[in-house]
Protein backbone atom coordinates (compact mmCIF):
# COMPACT_ATOMS: atom_id res chain seq x y z
CA UNK A 1 0.00 0.00 0.00
CA UNK A 2 1.19 3.54 -0.85
CA UNK A 3 1.45 6.55 1.46
CA UNK A 4 1.58 4.76 4.78
CA UNK A 5 3.42 7.35 6.88
CA UNK A 6 0.86 9.86 8.01
CA UNK A 7 1.46 12.80 10.35
CA UNK A 8 -1.59 13.90 12.32
CA UNK A 9 -1.47 17.27 14.10
CA UNK A 10 -3.71 17.30 17.22
CA UNK A 11 -4.19 14.68 19.94
CA UNK A 12 -7.66 15.38 21.31
CA UNK A 13 -10.56 13.47 19.66
CA UNK A 14 -10.27 13.60 15.86
CA UNK A 15 -6.49 12.93 15.82
CA UNK A 16 -6.38 9.79 18.02
CA UNK A 17 -9.63 8.48 16.44
CA UNK A 18 -8.04 8.70 12.98
CA UNK A 19 -4.78 7.20 14.27
CA UNK A 20 -6.70 4.26 15.75
CA UNK A 21 -8.48 3.48 12.47
CA UNK A 22 -5.44 4.07 10.26
CA UNK A 23 -3.23 1.73 12.26
CA UNK A 24 -5.94 -0.90 12.07
CA UNK A 25 -5.75 -0.67 8.24
CA UNK A 26 -1.95 -1.00 8.27
CA UNK A 27 -0.95 2.67 7.95
CA UNK A 28 1.73 4.14 10.23
CA UNK A 29 0.36 7.27 11.89
CA UNK A 30 2.31 9.72 14.04
CA UNK A 31 0.40 12.17 16.25
CA UNK A 32 1.94 15.49 17.28
CA UNK A 33 0.17 17.31 20.13
CA UNK A 34 1.14 20.82 21.20
CA UNK A 35 0.47 20.31 24.92
CA UNK A 36 3.08 18.43 27.00
CA UNK A 37 0.63 15.62 27.84
CA UNK A 38 -2.87 14.52 26.90
CA UNK A 39 -5.04 17.60 27.25
CA UNK A 40 -7.56 17.44 30.10
CA UNK A 41 -10.80 19.34 30.47
CA UNK A 42 -14.04 19.87 28.66
CA UNK A 43 -17.65 19.41 29.62
CA UNK A 44 -19.98 16.53 28.75
CA UNK A 45 -19.94 15.83 25.00
CA UNK A 46 -22.55 13.90 23.06
CA UNK A 47 -21.98 10.93 20.77
CA UNK A 48 -25.15 10.79 18.74
CA UNK A 49 -26.80 9.02 15.83
CA UNK A 50 -24.35 7.57 13.31
CA UNK A 51 -21.38 8.40 15.57
CA UNK A 52 -22.58 5.73 18.03
CA UNK A 53 -22.29 3.15 15.24
CA UNK A 54 -18.82 4.48 14.38
CA UNK A 55 -17.78 4.08 18.03
CA UNK A 56 -19.13 0.51 17.92
CA UNK A 57 -17.13 -0.27 14.74
CA UNK A 58 -14.05 1.29 16.38
CA UNK A 59 -14.63 -1.13 19.28
CA UNK A 60 -14.62 1.69 21.84
CA UNK A 61 -18.36 1.72 22.60
CA UNK A 62 -18.12 -0.48 25.73
CA UNK A 63 -15.39 1.82 27.12
CA UNK A 64 -17.53 4.85 26.35
CA UNK A 65 -20.55 3.35 28.07
CA UNK A 66 -18.45 2.42 31.12
CA UNK A 67 -17.33 6.06 31.37
CA UNK A 68 -20.83 7.46 30.74
CA UNK A 69 -21.75 10.55 32.73
CA UNK A 70 -24.81 8.66 34.03
CA UNK A 71 -26.51 11.97 34.50
CA UNK A 72 -29.75 11.67 36.48
CA UNK A 73 -31.18 15.13 35.90
CA UNK A 74 -30.83 18.82 36.53
CA UNK A 75 -32.33 21.80 38.35
CA UNK A 76 -32.79 25.35 37.10
CA UNK A 77 -31.90 27.58 40.05
CA UNK A 78 -32.53 31.20 41.00
CA UNK A 79 -29.78 33.53 42.26
CA UNK A 80 -30.28 32.26 45.82
CA UNK A 81 -30.02 28.62 44.62
CA UNK A 82 -33.76 28.00 45.14
CA UNK A 83 -35.06 25.53 42.52
CA UNK A 84 -37.16 26.95 39.68
CA UNK A 85 -37.76 23.58 38.01
CA UNK A 86 -36.24 20.10 38.19
CA UNK A 87 -36.07 17.84 35.16
CA UNK A 88 -34.98 14.21 34.65
CA UNK A 89 -31.99 13.69 32.35
CA UNK A 90 -33.96 12.07 29.55
CA UNK A 91 -36.08 15.20 29.15
CA UNK A 92 -33.24 16.96 27.30
CA UNK A 93 -30.91 14.25 26.08
CA UNK A 94 -31.44 11.41 23.64
CA UNK A 95 -30.06 8.53 25.72
CA UNK A 96 -33.37 6.73 25.14
CA UNK A 97 -32.52 6.66 21.39
CA UNK A 98 -29.17 4.98 22.17
CA UNK A 99 -27.01 8.13 22.16
CA UNK A 100 -24.16 8.53 24.62
CA UNK A 101 -22.74 11.26 26.82
CA UNK A 102 -19.20 11.30 28.16
CA UNK A 103 -16.76 13.86 29.57
CA UNK A 104 -14.54 15.08 26.71
CA UNK A 105 -11.33 14.18 28.56
CA UNK A 106 -12.58 10.62 29.17
CA UNK A 107 -13.18 10.07 25.46
CA UNK A 108 -9.78 11.54 24.63
CA UNK A 109 -8.16 9.20 27.19
CA UNK A 110 -10.01 6.13 25.82
CA UNK A 111 -8.76 6.89 22.30
CA UNK A 112 -5.22 7.54 23.52
CA UNK A 113 -5.09 4.33 25.58
CA UNK A 114 -6.29 2.38 22.53
CA UNK A 115 -3.49 3.77 20.35
CA UNK A 116 -0.49 4.47 22.56
CA UNK A 117 1.12 1.05 21.85
CA UNK A 118 0.67 1.18 18.07
CA UNK A 119 0.94 4.88 17.27
CA UNK A 120 3.90 7.23 17.70
CA UNK A 121 2.89 10.20 19.89
CA UNK A 122 4.99 13.36 20.08
CA UNK A 123 3.83 15.63 22.92
CA UNK A 124 4.89 19.22 23.48
CA UNK A 125 5.69 19.99 19.86
CA UNK A 126 4.04 21.52 16.84
CA UNK A 127 4.59 21.73 13.09
CA UNK A 128 6.61 24.86 12.22
CA UNK A 129 6.69 24.49 8.42
CA UNK A 130 5.30 22.22 5.72
CA UNK A 131 6.58 21.83 2.18
CA UNK A 132 4.87 19.51 -0.27
CA UNK A 133 6.89 17.70 -2.93
CA UNK A 134 6.29 14.97 -5.52
CA UNK A 135 7.25 12.22 -3.09
CA UNK A 136 5.99 13.52 0.25
CA UNK A 137 5.65 16.37 2.70
CA UNK A 138 8.76 17.82 4.35
CA UNK A 139 7.88 18.94 7.87
CA UNK A 140 9.95 20.83 10.41
CA UNK A 141 8.89 20.83 14.04
CA UNK A 142 9.15 23.74 16.47
CA UNK A 143 11.66 21.82 18.59
CA UNK A 144 13.91 21.64 15.54
CA UNK A 145 13.49 18.15 14.07
CA UNK A 146 12.86 17.72 10.30
CA UNK A 147 11.05 14.69 8.91
CA UNK A 148 9.27 13.66 5.73
CA UNK A 149 5.80 12.10 5.75
CA UNK A 150 3.64 10.81 2.92
CA UNK A 151 0.55 12.70 4.08
CA UNK A 152 -0.34 15.30 6.74
CA UNK A 153 -3.72 15.61 8.49
CA UNK A 154 -4.67 18.71 10.49
CA UNK A 155 -6.85 17.55 13.41
CA UNK A 156 -5.76 20.49 15.53
CA UNK A 157 -9.05 22.16 16.30
CA UNK A 158 -10.77 25.49 15.72
CA UNK A 159 -7.47 27.40 15.53
CA UNK A 160 -5.79 24.74 13.40
CA UNK A 161 -2.07 25.19 12.80
CA UNK A 162 -2.10 22.98 9.68
CA UNK A 163 -5.00 24.97 8.20
CA UNK A 164 -3.02 28.16 8.76
CA UNK A 165 0.11 26.73 7.11
CA UNK A 166 -1.59 25.06 4.13
CA UNK A 167 -4.79 27.03 3.45
CA UNK A 168 -4.31 30.54 4.84
CA UNK A 169 -5.51 32.84 7.60
CA UNK A 170 -8.15 31.68 10.10
CA UNK A 171 -10.15 34.87 9.43
CA UNK A 172 -10.96 33.53 5.93
CA UNK A 173 -12.76 30.47 7.33
CA UNK A 174 -14.12 31.27 10.79
CA UNK A 175 -17.72 32.36 11.36
CA UNK A 176 -18.23 33.88 14.81
CA UNK A 177 -21.60 33.19 16.40
CA UNK A 178 -21.32 36.11 18.87
CA UNK A 179 -20.83 34.03 22.01
CA UNK A 180 -18.03 32.58 24.16
CA UNK A 181 -17.69 29.47 26.32
CA UNK A 182 -15.43 28.67 29.22
CA UNK A 183 -15.13 25.29 30.92
CA UNK A 184 -13.08 24.29 33.96
CA UNK A 185 -12.96 22.03 37.01
CA UNK A 186 -13.97 23.16 40.46
CA UNK A 187 -14.54 21.39 43.78
CA UNK A 188 -17.99 19.82 44.15
CA UNK A 189 -18.86 22.54 46.66
CA UNK A 190 -22.62 22.15 46.13
CA UNK A 191 -22.46 18.36 46.69
CA UNK A 192 -24.08 17.36 43.38
CA UNK A 193 -24.36 13.67 42.52
CA UNK A 194 -24.71 12.96 38.79
CA UNK A 195 -26.77 16.11 38.85
CA UNK A 196 -26.56 19.42 37.03
CA UNK A 197 -27.52 22.99 37.97
CA UNK A 198 -28.53 25.59 35.38
CA UNK A 199 -28.43 29.33 35.96
CA UNK A 200 -29.53 32.07 33.54
CA UNK A 201 -28.86 35.82 33.62
CA UNK A 202 -29.38 38.34 30.79
CA UNK A 203 -26.95 37.31 28.02
CA UNK A 204 -25.46 34.55 30.19
CA UNK A 205 -25.86 30.89 31.10
CA UNK A 206 -23.86 28.79 33.55
CA UNK A 207 -24.16 25.12 34.36
CA UNK A 208 -22.40 23.01 36.94
CA UNK A 209 -22.15 19.24 36.78
CA UNK A 210 -20.71 16.73 39.23
CA UNK A 211 -17.85 14.76 37.70
CA UNK A 212 -15.28 12.12 38.69
CA UNK A 213 -17.87 10.17 40.72
CA UNK A 214 -18.96 13.41 42.35
CA UNK A 215 -15.51 14.09 43.81
CA UNK A 216 -15.30 17.20 41.59
CA UNK A 217 -17.54 19.39 39.50
CA UNK A 218 -17.18 20.85 36.04
CA UNK A 219 -18.51 24.30 35.23
CA UNK A 220 -19.67 25.54 31.84
CA UNK A 221 -19.97 29.29 31.20
CA UNK A 222 -21.66 30.73 28.11
CA UNK A 223 -22.11 34.42 27.33
CA UNK A 224 -23.22 36.42 24.30
CA UNK A 225 -20.79 39.03 23.12
CA UNK A 226 -19.65 40.63 19.90
CA UNK A 227 -16.19 39.50 18.87
CA UNK A 228 -13.62 40.12 21.63
CA UNK A 229 -10.01 41.05 21.05
CA UNK A 230 -7.87 38.55 22.98
CA UNK A 231 -5.07 36.02 22.50
CA UNK A 232 -6.54 32.49 22.33
CA UNK A 233 -3.34 31.12 23.89
CA UNK A 234 -3.25 33.53 26.86
CA UNK A 235 -5.36 31.90 29.56
CA UNK A 236 -4.64 34.64 32.18
CA UNK A 237 -6.18 37.18 29.80
CA UNK A 238 -9.16 34.86 29.21
CA UNK A 239 -9.72 34.37 32.97
CA UNK A 240 -9.77 38.16 33.34
CA UNK A 241 -12.34 38.42 30.50
CA UNK A 242 -14.53 35.84 32.21
CA UNK A 243 -14.23 37.63 35.58
CA UNK A 244 -15.20 40.95 33.96
CA UNK A 245 -18.23 39.49 32.17
CA UNK A 246 -19.61 37.75 35.25
CA UNK A 247 -18.56 40.34 37.89
CA UNK A 248 -22.13 41.62 38.38
CA UNK A 249 -23.81 38.20 38.20
CA UNK A 250 -25.88 37.60 41.33
CA UNK A 251 -25.82 33.78 41.50
CA UNK A 252 -24.73 32.71 45.00
CA UNK A 253 -22.26 30.23 43.49
CA UNK A 254 -20.56 32.82 41.27
CA UNK A 255 -17.78 34.07 43.62
CA UNK A 256 -16.68 30.47 44.25
CA UNK A 257 -16.73 29.66 40.52
CA UNK A 258 -14.82 32.76 39.45
CA UNK A 259 -12.17 32.06 42.08
CA UNK A 260 -11.94 28.43 40.91
CA UNK A 261 -11.30 29.64 37.33
CA UNK A 262 -7.99 31.21 38.43
CA UNK A 263 -6.79 27.95 40.01
CA UNK A 264 -8.14 25.47 37.42
CA UNK A 265 -5.46 23.37 35.69
CA UNK A 266 -7.81 22.61 32.77
CA UNK A 267 -9.22 26.11 32.09
CA UNK A 268 -10.70 26.29 28.57
CA UNK A 269 -12.02 29.41 26.87
CA UNK A 270 -12.99 29.90 23.26
CA UNK A 271 -15.39 31.64 20.94
CA UNK A 272 -18.53 29.86 19.79
CA UNK A 273 -17.61 29.70 16.11
CA UNK A 274 -17.85 27.55 13.04
CA UNK A 275 -15.29 26.72 10.38
CA UNK A 276 -16.58 26.81 6.82
CA UNK A 277 -14.26 25.91 3.95
CA UNK A 278 -14.85 25.24 0.27
CA UNK A 279 -12.33 22.40 0.30
CA UNK A 280 -10.64 20.46 3.08
CA UNK A 281 -7.68 19.09 1.14
CA UNK A 282 -4.71 20.55 -0.71
CA UNK A 283 -2.38 18.02 -2.33
CA UNK A 284 -1.08 15.64 0.35
CA UNK A 285 -2.63 17.63 3.21
CA UNK A 286 -6.17 17.32 4.53
CA UNK A 287 -8.14 18.58 7.54
CA UNK A 288 -10.35 16.68 9.97
CA UNK A 289 -12.78 17.51 12.81
CA UNK A 290 -13.01 21.06 14.16
CA UNK A 291 -10.03 22.12 12.02
CA UNK A 292 -12.08 21.52 8.86
CA UNK A 293 -15.73 21.87 9.87
CA UNK A 294 -16.15 22.92 13.50
CA UNK A 295 -19.92 23.09 14.03
CA UNK A 296 -19.46 24.97 17.40
CA UNK A 297 -20.41 23.75 20.88
CA UNK A 298 -23.86 25.26 20.23
CA UNK A 299 -24.59 22.39 17.81
CA UNK A 300 -23.54 19.68 20.29
CA UNK A 301 -22.11 17.78 17.31
CA UNK A 302 -18.35 18.57 17.32
CA UNK A 303 -17.34 15.20 18.73
CA UNK A 304 -19.70 13.18 16.53
CA UNK A 305 -18.48 14.94 13.37
CA UNK A 306 -14.88 14.27 14.40
CA UNK A 307 -15.52 10.53 14.96
CA UNK A 308 -17.52 10.07 11.75
CA UNK A 309 -14.98 12.15 9.77
CA UNK A 310 -12.12 9.98 11.08
CA UNK A 311 -14.02 6.83 10.12
CA UNK A 312 -14.71 8.04 6.57
CA UNK A 313 -11.21 9.45 5.98
CA UNK A 314 -9.43 6.31 7.23
CA UNK A 315 -11.85 4.05 5.38
CA UNK A 316 -11.46 5.89 2.08
CA UNK A 317 -7.65 5.86 2.37
CA UNK A 318 -7.72 2.12 2.99
CA UNK A 319 -10.20 1.51 0.16
CA UNK A 320 -8.03 3.51 -2.27
CA UNK A 321 -4.92 1.60 -1.07
CA UNK A 322 -3.31 4.90 -0.12
CA UNK A 323 -4.22 6.78 -3.33
CA UNK A 324 -4.67 10.00 -1.39
CA UNK A 325 -6.07 12.11 -4.24
CA UNK A 326 -9.11 9.91 -4.78
CA UNK A 327 -9.49 9.16 -1.04
CA UNK A 328 -9.50 12.87 -0.08
CA UNK A 329 -12.02 13.62 -2.85
CA UNK A 330 -14.33 10.82 -1.66
CA UNK A 331 -13.93 11.93 2.01
CA UNK A 332 -15.22 15.39 1.07
CA UNK A 333 -17.99 14.02 -1.12
CA UNK A 334 -19.26 11.62 1.57
CA UNK A 335 -19.02 14.10 4.49
CA UNK A 336 -20.24 17.41 2.98
CA UNK A 337 -24.00 16.99 3.37
CA UNK A 338 -23.71 15.55 6.88
CA UNK A 339 -21.45 18.42 7.98
CA UNK A 340 -23.72 21.04 6.50
CA UNK A 341 -26.93 19.80 8.13
CA UNK A 342 -25.17 19.48 11.51
CA UNK A 343 -23.66 22.98 11.33
CA UNK A 344 -27.22 24.27 10.91
CA UNK A 345 -28.11 22.81 14.35
CA UNK A 346 -26.18 25.67 15.97
CA UNK A 347 -29.09 27.92 14.89
CA UNK A 348 -29.31 31.41 16.30
CA UNK A 349 -26.92 31.15 19.23
CA UNK A 350 -28.19 34.41 20.76
CA UNK A 351 -31.63 32.80 21.31
CA UNK A 352 -29.99 30.25 23.61
CA UNK A 353 -29.83 32.85 26.38
CA UNK A 354 -32.39 35.57 27.17
CA UNK A 355 -30.77 38.90 26.36
CA UNK A 356 -32.79 41.30 28.53
CA UNK A 357 -34.42 41.26 31.99
CA UNK A 358 -37.87 40.98 30.41
CA UNK A 359 -36.75 38.02 28.27
CA UNK A 360 -35.19 36.45 31.37
CA UNK A 361 -38.48 36.79 33.26
CA UNK A 362 -40.37 35.18 30.36
CA UNK A 363 -37.80 32.36 30.15
CA UNK A 364 -38.12 31.75 33.91
CA UNK A 365 -41.91 31.43 33.61
CA UNK A 366 -41.51 28.99 30.70
CA UNK A 367 -39.01 26.93 32.73
CA UNK A 368 -41.48 26.78 35.66
CA UNK A 369 -43.99 25.15 33.29
CA UNK A 370 -41.54 22.60 31.85
CA UNK A 371 -42.13 19.80 34.41
CA UNK A 372 -45.87 19.93 33.68
CA UNK A 373 -45.56 19.71 29.88
CA UNK A 374 -45.31 16.43 27.99
CA UNK A 375 -41.78 16.06 26.64
CA UNK A 376 -43.20 15.81 23.14
CA UNK A 377 -44.67 19.31 23.36
CA UNK A 378 -41.68 20.99 25.00
CA UNK A 379 -38.74 19.75 22.95
CA UNK A 380 -40.22 17.72 20.11
CA UNK A 381 -39.24 19.90 17.14
CA UNK A 382 -35.69 20.41 18.43
CA UNK A 383 -35.26 16.67 19.11
CA UNK A 384 -36.59 15.73 15.66
CA UNK A 385 -34.23 18.15 13.86
CA UNK A 386 -31.31 16.86 15.89
CA UNK A 387 -32.14 13.22 15.28
CA UNK A 388 -32.42 13.82 11.53
CA UNK A 389 -29.09 15.66 11.40
CA UNK A 390 -27.17 13.19 13.56
CA UNK A 391 -28.22 10.35 11.23
CA UNK A 392 -27.76 12.23 7.95
CA UNK A 393 -25.04 9.99 6.51
CA UNK A 394 -24.96 6.37 5.36
CA UNK A 395 -21.88 4.59 6.65
CA UNK A 396 -19.99 2.44 4.20
CA UNK A 397 -18.62 -0.80 5.58
CA UNK A 398 -14.88 -0.31 5.15
CA UNK A 399 -13.92 -3.42 7.11
CA UNK A 400 -10.75 -4.90 5.63
C1 LIG B 1 -9.67 21.25 26.35
C2 LIG B 1 -10.87 21.17 25.45
C3 LIG B 1 -12.15 21.22 26.00
C4 LIG B 1 -13.28 21.16 25.17
N1 LIG B 1 -14.50 21.19 25.74
C5 LIG B 1 -15.60 21.08 24.97
C6 LIG B 1 -16.90 21.05 25.54
O1 LIG B 1 -17.05 21.06 26.75
N2 LIG B 1 -17.98 21.00 24.72
C7 LIG B 1 -17.84 20.93 23.37
O2 LIG B 1 -18.84 20.88 22.66
N3 LIG B 1 -16.61 20.93 22.80
C8 LIG B 1 -15.50 21.00 23.57
N4 LIG B 1 -14.26 21.02 22.98
C9 LIG B 1 -14.17 20.87 21.52
C10 LIG B 1 -14.40 19.41 21.14
O3 LIG B 1 -13.38 18.61 21.69
C11 LIG B 1 -14.40 19.32 19.62
O4 LIG B 1 -15.47 20.10 19.10
C12 LIG B 1 -14.63 17.92 19.06
O5 LIG B 1 -14.43 16.90 19.97
C13 LIG B 1 -13.73 17.72 17.84
O6 LIG B 1 -12.43 17.50 18.31
P1 LIG B 1 -11.11 17.84 17.52
O7 LIG B 1 -10.14 16.78 17.93
O8 LIG B 1 -11.38 18.08 16.09
O9 LIG B 1 -10.67 19.27 18.10
P2 LIG B 1 -10.21 19.66 19.57
O10 LIG B 1 -10.88 18.85 20.58
O11 LIG B 1 -10.31 21.14 19.68
O12 LIG B 1 -8.66 19.25 19.62
C14 LIG B 1 -7.64 19.90 18.95
C15 LIG B 1 -6.32 19.39 19.53
O13 LIG B 1 -5.26 19.94 18.75
C16 LIG B 1 -4.26 20.41 19.64
N5 LIG B 1 -3.50 21.46 18.96
C17 LIG B 1 -3.84 22.76 18.79
N6 LIG B 1 -2.86 23.40 18.13
C18 LIG B 1 -1.91 22.48 17.87
C19 LIG B 1 -0.65 22.54 17.20
N7 LIG B 1 -0.16 23.70 16.74
N8 LIG B 1 0.08 21.41 17.10
C20 LIG B 1 -0.38 20.22 17.63
N9 LIG B 1 -1.56 20.13 18.29
C21 LIG B 1 -2.30 21.23 18.39
C22 LIG B 1 -5.04 20.90 20.86
O14 LIG B 1 -4.22 21.01 22.01
C23 LIG B 1 -6.08 19.82 20.98
O15 LIG B 1 -5.60 18.73 21.72
C24 LIG B 1 -13.11 21.07 23.76
C25 LIG B 1 -11.82 21.02 23.21
C26 LIG B 1 -10.71 21.06 24.03
C27 LIG B 1 -9.32 20.99 23.42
Amino acid sequence: MKNQNILISGGSIAGPALAHLLSRYGFRPTVVERTPRLREGGYKVDIRGVAVEVARRMEILPDIRRASTNMRGGTFVANNNKPIATMPADFFNSRAQGDDEIMREDLSRILYERTRQTVEYIFGDSIASIEQGEEGVAVTFERGESRTFDLVVGADGLHSNVRGLAFGAEADFIRHLDAYVSIFTTSNFLHLEHWELYHYAPGKFVSLYSSRDSSKAMSFFFFSSPQLDYDYRDSAQQKQLLATHFATDKWQAMPHLLKAAWDAPDFYFDSVSQIQMERWSAGRITLLGDAAYCPSPASGQGTSLALVGAYVLAGELAKAAGDYASAFARYEQVMRGYVSVNQKLAGAVKDFVPQTRVQLWLRTQAIRLLPYLPKSLAVNKMMQDTQRATNAITLEDYAS
